[in-house]
């Protein structure tokens, strides 16, 4: 075994097992404090929540409190794995909703056997919480699955794969291509994978000035065109008129690659057609489509991002979901909307080109960080993305109408 496999090992199961525990907020150390908290004094908030659901913000932890829920399909790009085996992962949500944003959340691994029993399950208990993080839902039931729960709940739904990442890659995608000198709406974008992340990010892409025809799309079969006849209605939304069949097709003059597909498929040669001063987010976890020093080895034109901490530039999706529900939660959003969703890109990218305090230095592990190739985008550990994001996402929400309280001043 590695040292590095066995220290996640040891990390996940020492000195207790899993990331998170649970924490009282009230004393209960004698019989007042449990006459209080339980039977009888239980009895007021329970009777003031029946008169009043919105009572729920005041008595209980409803309005801090996020279910991470998932059905294990496709746990990063491990692939369909189960609900059980995509607990770490669900934890790890859990872990880093707590510490970047203060929100307390649960981990619900669903075993189901229809995408209608996963609905019915998530929709029946949604109402317990301030807000609804999916995740590692493959696609294309993770489309159906957040606008059907959308409709029925009254608590944001956010599909962490599709729009958390979508808000990262826009936002690092519009510093490194102005870093690169290149135009979003000029650019050919090659986009391999087809699922969650793939059309979520597109889209958000198509939103911030990319033109839908310049993006050729690829999942397992190759290029997705319009001859094909085996397209899902999201895949068709991306169908191209053109004859290019494969990556290597695609690629050739291509000014971005984005990877949310799997492990190591493109190669060096392949990289290699790309445009003078590509962009390149292999965003595969945990191991991208091509490892940093293989591209940068290549090419020295090249700005890379990868979706691991361990480099440089990590667009992931923990960069936006605990900043943009600490927005939400804050002024008790019904919906996490578009407009929330482009001020959480334009908080993110612009805080990458500020000066970079020195405990982000430190936490780190480098010397300096400046706006450019080696960082297009900030650090998760940065303490200005809670402050920044959120008030932005909130602010939204308030001027877009979904917020149903005021922000606090
Ligand atoms: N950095 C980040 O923040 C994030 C990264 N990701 C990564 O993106 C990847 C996909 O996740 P997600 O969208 O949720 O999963 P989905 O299961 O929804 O989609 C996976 C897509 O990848 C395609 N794919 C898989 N293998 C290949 C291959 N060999 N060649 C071409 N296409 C392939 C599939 O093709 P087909 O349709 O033919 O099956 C499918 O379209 C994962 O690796 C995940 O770790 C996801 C979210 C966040
Ligand atoms: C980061 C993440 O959510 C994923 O790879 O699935
Ligand atoms: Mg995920």
């Amino acid at each position: 075994m590695t040292d590095f496999k066995q220290q996640a090992l040891d990390y996940h199961s020492q000195p207790v097992p899993g990331k998170i525990s649970i924490s009282l907020t009230k004393p209960a150390e004698n019989a007042r404090d449990l006459a209080l908290a339980y039977s009888p004094g239980v009895a007021e908030p329970v009777r003031e929540i029946a008169a009043d659901p919105d009572n729920a913000y005041k008595y209980t932890a409803k309005g801090n409190t996020v279910a991470v829920i998932s059905n294990g399909t496709a746990i990063l790009g491990l692939g369909n794995l189960g609900p059980l085996a995509s607990k770490p992962v669900m934890e790890g949500k859990a872990l880093l909703f707590k510490r970047f944003a203060n929100i307390d959340s649960f981990d619900i691994e669903v075993s189901h056997r229809t995408t209608d029993e996963f609905i019915n399950t998530v929709a029946a208990i949604a109402d317990s919480f301030g807000g609804i993080n999916l995740e590692d839902i493959k696609a294309p039931e993770c489309f159906e699955i957040e606008q059907e729960l959308k409709r029925r709940c009254k608590v944001p739904i956010f599909h962490d794969d599709q729009h958390g990442t979508a808000i990262v890659t826009a936002a690092g995608m519009l510093n490194a291509l102005e870093i690169q000198g290149k135009n979003l709406p000029d650019c050919t974008i090659v986009c391999l994978g087809a699922g969650a992340a793939a059309i979520a990010c597109m889209e958000l892409l198509i939103k911030c000035g990319a033109q839908r025809e310049r993006i050729y799309m690829l999942d397992r079969k190759g290029v997705i065109h319009t001859r094909r006849d085996d397209l899902n209605e999201y895949k068709e939304l991306f169908a191209n008129n053109t004859d290019k069949r494969t990556l290597e097709d695609v690629i050739t003059g291509a000014d971005v690659f984005v990877g949310v597909s799997g492990a190591n498929l493109l190669s060096p040669e392949a990289l290699k057609l790309m445009a003078p001063n590509p962009v390149v987010f292999a965003c595969s976890n945990p191991d991208p489509e091509i490892k940093p020093e293989l591209a940068l080895k290549e090419r020295d034109d090249l700005i890379m991002a990868t979706g691991r901490s361990d480099y440089p530039n990590q667009v992931n999706n923990v960069l936006c979901f605990p900043f943009i529900f600490r927005g939400a939660l804050d002024v008790r959003a019904t919906s996490i909307n578009d407009e929330m969703k482009v001020a959480a890109v334009e908080a993110i990218r612009s805080l990458a080109k500020e000066p970079v305090p020195a405990e982000v230095l430190k936490s780190a592990g480098v010397d300096e960080l400046e706006f450019g190739p080696q960082y297009i985008i900030p650090k998760p550990m940065d303490p200005r993305l809670l402050d920044k994001v959120a008030k932005a996402v909130a602010q939204a929400a308030v001027d877009s109408g979904v917020a149903q309280i005021p922000l606090a001043k």
